[in-house]
């Protein structure tokens, strides 16, 4: 019997200016509890795969327990069918117990996405590196910053290569949103392509210890797919610059020991994302002005996390004062929150023996 887990952080994404660039992964972990019983020759279960879920995220979404419907699994099966492995090895079971909310700000689907191809490598022997595990992540997420925060852990920056003429022309590499389902396309017995090499990279930046991530968490689900549709495809050069020289500051700014919270406030600012989707997000705009150093003592900065709803506020003290506040003005929207308490995740995705 070989058994081992996979512990996979949650992230937040932009972090404000840096819009599918920056990402920070976060101590709420993804969990996948794996069983391989190897001395069985044949299995009755589908795909040879069993799936159990246990949900403290308390999110209200159904997650399918077919092992070719489930994002974890059918990722896994993406990696392992790229390989010429058609399936999991005889009798794999996969206890799944996550904390991350879905569809709120998390990076719940970047976090699903990291920890299926950590699975596809560790249960196919396939010994792929992380750098190469981020390619066929950004095969099925095509925004780099959370998939790369929960892979590699810490404060990433992170950005996409041109990708050759040749592997654009690769017409059955499916460049898409989502996987091709089922997963890995038609299973036509033949090995489908793998991803080409090096679509994405990353880099850490250092993090100020006396800052803390407090995670204010909406009881509703703003679909990230839905949150990109309401952006433009285009901007005002003043909008792009003044972006530009945000997220250039932003990695300096949250580096910097003891922080400094007029720098950080300005550094979080945003123009590319976070106007747009206040449509989405009632009482947005209001936390956004309400909340700042001058009125919030232990206050950095705040943002929308990720797509949304969730509001990051950084901070050094008075944690729940502050939850406290930002609950206040949703509530006066009639929405409820739940709030995290969170710390940088620097280990990113890991795999040891259970
Ligand atoms: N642990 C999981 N198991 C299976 N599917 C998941 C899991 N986590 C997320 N998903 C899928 O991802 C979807 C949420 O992805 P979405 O990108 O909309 O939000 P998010 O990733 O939580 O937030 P954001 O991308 O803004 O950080 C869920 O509706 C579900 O379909
Ligand atoms: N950069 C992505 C992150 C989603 O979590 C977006 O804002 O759409």
């Amino acid at each position: 019997m070989n058994s081992f887990v996979i512990r996979t952080p949650c992230s937040s994404a932009n972090i404000g200016p840096g819009f599918d660039v920056i990402g920070l992964a976060l101590s709420l972990h993804l969990e996948l509890h794996v069983t391989i019983d190897s001395s069985k020759s044949s299995s009755e279960l589908p795909l040879n795969c069993a799936i159990t879920y246990e949900d403290q995220s308390k999110s209200a979404e159904q997650i399918s327990l077919d092992p070719e419907v489930n994002l974890i699994t059918r990722v896994a099966l993406y990696v392992l069918r790229c390989h010429n492995q058609r399936a999991f090895p005889v009798e794999t079971k996969v206890h799944i117990i996550n904390p991350i909310p879905l569809g709120r700000g998390l990076g719940s689907s970047g976090t699903a996405v990291v920890s299926g191809v950590m699975l596809g490598n560790a249960v196919g022997n396939l010994g792929l590196s992380k750098e190469r595990l981020l390619d066929y992540c950004l095969m099925i997420e095509r925004h780099p910053d959370n998939v790369a925060a929960s892979l590699f852990g810490g404060f990433v920056g992170t950005y996409l290569n041109e990708l050759k003429p040749e592997d654009v022309a690769r017409k059955e590499i499916p460049l898409s949103e989502v996987l091709p389902s089922p997963a890995g396309g038609i299973d036509t017995g033949l090995e489908p392509p793998k991803p080409p090499m090096g679509i994405g990279h990353y880099r850490k930046f250092d993090w100020a210890p006396e800052i803390k991530a407090i995670a204010i968490i909406p009881d509703f689900v703003v679909p990230t797919a839905n949150a990109r549709n309401v952006l433009p495809e285009s901007y005002s050069r003043a909008d792009v610059v003044f972006n530009l020289q945000r997220a250039a500051l932003l990695p300096a700014a949250l580096g910097t020991s003891p922080p400094d919270p007029d720098m950080i406030f300005l550094a979080m600012q945003d123009r590319v994302h976070q106007p747009y989707r206040k449509t989405l997000i009632p009482g947005l705009t209001e936390v956004l002005q309400l909340m700042t150093p001058a009125t919030q003592p232990g206050l950095l900065g705040i943002c929308l996390s990720g797509a949304g709803p969730t509001i990051l506020a950084l901070a050094t003290e008075r944690f729940e004062e502050i939850a406290d506040r930002i609950i206040a003005r949703f509530a006066s929207n009639n929405i409820t929150c739940q709030w995290k308490l969170l710390e940088p995740a620097n280990a990113g995705t890991t795999v040891s023996p259970n």
